[in-house]
C-alpha cells in the first residue's frame, strides 16, 4: 500500500513542473500579448500624430477619424470580429451623450468599430502621459477628467456641457469609471447623466457583450473572437433636471445591463458572479 502511496506521489512531484511551466508560459504569454497590443496603440498613435497636424494643425475633433482610420488596423492585429446592431440609431442631429460598458484596453477596438463622426471621449488623465497615444488622443479632442478630484471633474463636464453644444460634438462616456471584465456592469457614476441633462442633450447606450469566451486576464486567456454589439435606441433628456440625475443613471443602468445579459448569452444576472468567480 506504501509503495502505491509513494508511486503516486512519484507521479504528482513529476508531473508538477510541466504543469508549472505550462501555467508560467500561459501568464507570459498573455503579458506578452497585452505588452504588444498597447505597443501597437502607441505605434499606430506616432503615425497618427503628424497626420493629425497635417489635417488640423491642431487640437480638434475632426482629428478622430484619422485615430479611427489608425485605430481599426488593431481588430485585423488581434483577430477580433464585431457583430454590431442598432447602428442607425446613432443617426441624429446634433450633440449627444454616448454611454457604453469598459471591460479591457481591448475596447479601443470596439470603440473604433462604431464610432461616430466628431465624437470625444472622456478619458482619466494618466493617459495623457501613455506617450504618443496621449497625445494623439489630446489632438483628437480627448477630455481629460481628474477622477480623484470630484469637483474639478464636475467643473470641467461642466465646460464639455457647453462645448458640446457649440461645436456639436457627440461626447463618449464610460459610465463605470474604470474597466471592469468581472461578468456584470459595476454600478455607474452620475457623470455623464449629469452632462447630458446639463447640454439638455439625448443619451445613447452602447452595450458590449462580454469578452469572457476570448479574454480574461485572471485564466491568462486572450485569443480571437466575437464580440456583439448593440446600439440602444436614444433616451431623452429633454426638460430634465439635475435632481432627476438619479434616476435617469438607474434607467440607462437597467436597460444597459439587460441588454449585456442578453448579448452575452446569460439566462440571469446571477451568471454574472459565476463568471467572476471563474
Ligand atoms: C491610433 C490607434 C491607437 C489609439 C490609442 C489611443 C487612442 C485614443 C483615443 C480614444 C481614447 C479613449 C479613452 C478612453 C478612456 C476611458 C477612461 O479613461 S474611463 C475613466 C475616466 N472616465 C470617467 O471616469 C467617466 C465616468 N465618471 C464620472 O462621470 C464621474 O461621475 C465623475 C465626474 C468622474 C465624478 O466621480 P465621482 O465623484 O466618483 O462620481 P459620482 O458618484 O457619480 O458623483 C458624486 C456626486 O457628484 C454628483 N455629480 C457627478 N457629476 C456631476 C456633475 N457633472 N455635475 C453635478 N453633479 C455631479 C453626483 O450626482 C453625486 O452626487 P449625489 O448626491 O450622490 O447624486
Ligand atoms: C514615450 C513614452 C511612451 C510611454 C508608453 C506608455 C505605454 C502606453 C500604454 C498603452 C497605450 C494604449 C492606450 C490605449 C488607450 C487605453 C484606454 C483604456 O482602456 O484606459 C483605461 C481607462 O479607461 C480606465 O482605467 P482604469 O481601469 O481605471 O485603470
Amino acid at each position: 500500500m506504501d509503495g502505491c502511496w509513494l508511486l503516486l506521489l512519484g507521479a504528482l512531484l513529476l508531473l508538477l513542473p510541466p504543469l508549472l511551466l505550462m501555467e508560467a508560459f500561459g501568464a507570459l504569454r498573455f503579458r506578452l500579448k497585452i505588452i504588444s497590443y498597447c505597443a501597437l496603440c502607441v505605434l499606430l498613435s506616432a503615425l497618427a500624430v503628424p497626420v493629425c497636424l497635417l489635417k488640423s494643425g491642431g487640437r480638434s475633433a475632426d482629428n478622430m477619424s484619422v485615430v479611427r482610420a489608425f485605430g481599426r488596423v488593431m481588430k485585423y492585429v488581434y483577430g477580433m470580429r464585431f457583430e454590431v446592431k442598432g447602428l442607425e440609431n446613432f443617426n441624429i442631429e446634433g450633440p449627444c451623450v454616448v454611454i457604453s460598458n469598459h471591460q479591457s484596453v481591448l475596447d479601443m477596438m470596439g470603440l473604433f468599430e462604431i464610432l461616430p463622426d466628431r465624437c470625444v471621449q472622456i478619458a482619466k488623465k494618466e493617459l495623457l502621459y501613455a506617450g504618443p497615444a496621449g497625445i494623439v488622443a489630446y489632438l483628437a479632442g480627448v477630455v481629460y477628467i481628474n477622477r480623484k478630484r470630484t469637483s474639478d471633474a464636475k467643473s470641467i463636464m461642466a465646460e464639455v456641457a457647453q462645448t458640446m453644444l457649440k461645436e456639436n460634438l457627440k461626447v463618449w462616456v464610460y459610465p463605470e469609471g474604470t474597466r471592469n471584465n468581472n461578468g456584470d456592469l459595476l454600478p455607474f457614476k452620475k457623470g455623464a447623466f449629469h452632462l447630458a441633462i446639463q447640454a439638455q442633450v439625448p443619451i445613447i447606450p452602447v452595450v458590449y457583450a462580454s469578452y469572457h469566451t476570448f479574454y480574461n486576464q485572471s485564466r491568462n486567456l486572450f485569443r480571437t473572437g466575437k464580440i456583439k454589439v448593440e446600439v440602444l435606441p436614444r433616451v431623452e433628456t429633454k426638460d430634465l433636471m439635475e435632481e432627476n440625475a438619479s434616476e435617469l443613471t438607474e434607467k440607462c443602468y437597467t436597460m444597459m445591463r439587460e441588454t449585456f445579459f442578453q448579448l452575452s448569452n446569460k439566462a440571469d444576472e446571477t451568471r454574472g458572479s459565476v463568471l467572476a468567480a471563474q
